[in-house]
Parts: structure tokens; C-alpha cells; sequence
């Protein structure tokens, strides 16, 4: 059985007083939780990573440098990440591809990075609206994939987040048939890279509005083993229902 994953990318927002909904979630979980990871912003990290000490939560980055250490002003290491207690680190968001200008190679090297230093890597793709209204996002797909996935991927080093950048923020989503399709053909390009036994294991997130409305939805695509949060993660009580409907899918 694939493991589910619920992750919450908490963005650019939040504070330290917002760590209390850590707690509060915790306390919301079902009985059976699937995997939980919270993504705050890297000036939390340490103080999240405490927070969540003793709960089946874990703790996430949203971002990482690609080299372990050196001059590079303002940047945080996979390393560093590491030591906060984290676990988990984002790489290769479409808001850092088009804000920080990454590109799929640096995406590879984060990635390669994250593994160095024991974190499991989130890899970020998803097609523009442009692309997706063209009929393109098989192309942007397979390009992203052969071009941002390192090698060396494992079960428990991998989990690749599918998130269609016109979908994120903006309240609209994919249809079931166009996530299924997307996945499915994730998934056989993972097992072409890697082999079935790996490829079929690696957890594969949506991302791009996900809510508790519709999560159970999205949730039945069965190449859909979780989702990629970002409004509804910032509150328990509406991520809560999102990791419930995962529970039950
Ligand atoms: O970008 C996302 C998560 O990384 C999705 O954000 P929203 O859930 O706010 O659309």
C-alpha cells in the first residue's frame, strides 16, 4: 500500500502565535491519520519542529539551496533545514519558478541536496493556463519530470507534487478525468525512470485549490495519494477535513 501524505505549504504567511494551530490539529486528526506534514516559513522551522514534537505531525521546508553551505546571503541549506528537526523540504514550487526564476535543473540539484542531508524532497510541477487552454500539459509534464527528478529516487526520499499553476489560489480545479489522466501519466513515466516497484510507490500530491468541498473528490482518483495544501492549510479546522476525506478515500 502506497502511503498517503497530507502536506500544508503554509507560504509566505503565518507567525509564530500561529503555531498553536499545530495543536489544534493534532487534536483534530482522525484515528487513523495518513502522513501530515506542516510547511511553515523557514524563520519557523525550529520553533515548529518543537511544537510538533510528540504528534504525528511533521515538519516541512519550502524551499532549499541547492549547495550545503557558502556565501549565499539570505539563502537556507538543506543542511540547515535538517537541523531544525524538519523532514521534509518543497522544491521546484511554481511560485519559486517564476518568482526565483528556478529552473527544472536547479529543481534537480535541490532535490539532490535535500536527500544529502536525509530531508524527503516534494517536487513541484504543473503546467501555466496557457499551456493547459493549448493542450500542452502532457509535454510540460514530461519535460519537468525528465528534467527536475534526480536519479536515485526511492520510496521514502520522493514524493512529487502535480500542481497545475492555474488551479493554485485561484478556486479552480482540473476536472476528476483531467487529474486522473495527469497522474496516471505521471505514474507510468516514474515507472519508465525508475522501474514499477519504486515508481508505484512514490506518493503523488494535488495541488491548486484543494478544499474540504471538494478534497474527497480529488481523492478518488486512485493515483492521487494526497494533496499539496496551501489556503486551507492554515487553519486546522479546514485542513482537518481535508486529511479526514484522505483518511477515507
Ligand atoms: O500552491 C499550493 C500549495 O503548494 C496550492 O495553494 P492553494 O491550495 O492555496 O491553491
Amino acid at each position: 500500500m502506497r502511503r498517503k501524505l497530507a502536506a500544508g505549504n503554509w507560504k509566505m504567511n503565518g507567525n509564530a502565535a500561529s503555531l498553536s494551530e499545530l495543536k489544534t490539529l493534532k487534536d483534530l486528526l482522525p484515528p487513523n491519520p495518513p502522513q501530515v506534514v506542516i510547511c511553515p516559513p523557514a524563520p519557523l522551522l525550529f520553533r515548529a519542529t518543537e511544537a510538533a514534537r510528540g504528534t504525528d505531525i511533521m515538519i516541512g521546508a519550502q524551499d532549499c539551496h541547492m549547495q550545503h553551505s557558502g556565501a549565499f546571503t539570505g539563502d537556507v541549506s538543506a543542511d540547515l533545514i535538517a537541523d531544525t528537526g524538519a523532514t521534509f523540504v518543497i522544491v521546484g514550487h511554481s511560485e519559486r519558478r517564476d518568482t526565483h526564476e528556478e529552473r527544472d535543473s536547479d529543481v534537480r540539484k535541490k532535490a539532490t541536496s535535500a536527500w544529502a542531508s536525509g530531508l524527503t524532497a516534494i517536487i513541484c510541477i504543473g503546467e501555466t493556463l496557457d499551456d493547459h487552454a493549448a493542450n500542452n500539459t502532457l509535454d510540460i509534464i514530461a519535460g519537468q519530470l525528465a528534467g527536475s527528478l534526480p536519479d536515485g529516487m526511492t520510496t521514502s526520499n520522493t514524493v512529487i507534487a502535480y500542481e497545475p499553476i492555474w488551479a493554485i489560489g485561484t478556486g479552480k480545479v482540473p476536472t476528476l478525468e483531467q487529474i486522473i489522466e495527469v497522474h496516471d501519466f505521471i505514474r507510468a513515466k516514474l515507472v519508465t525512470r525508475c522501474g514499477a516497484e519504486v515508481a508505484d510507490m512514490i506518493p503523488l500530491l494535488y495541488g491548486g485549490s484543494v478544499k474540504p468541498d471538494n478534497a474527497a473528490t480529488i481523492f478518488q482518483a486512485e493515483n492521487v495519494d494526497g494533496a499539496l495544501v496551501g489556503g486551507a492549510s492554515l487553519k486546522a479546522t479546514d485542513f482537518a477535513p481535508i486529511i479526514a476525506a484522505l483518511a477515507n478515500s
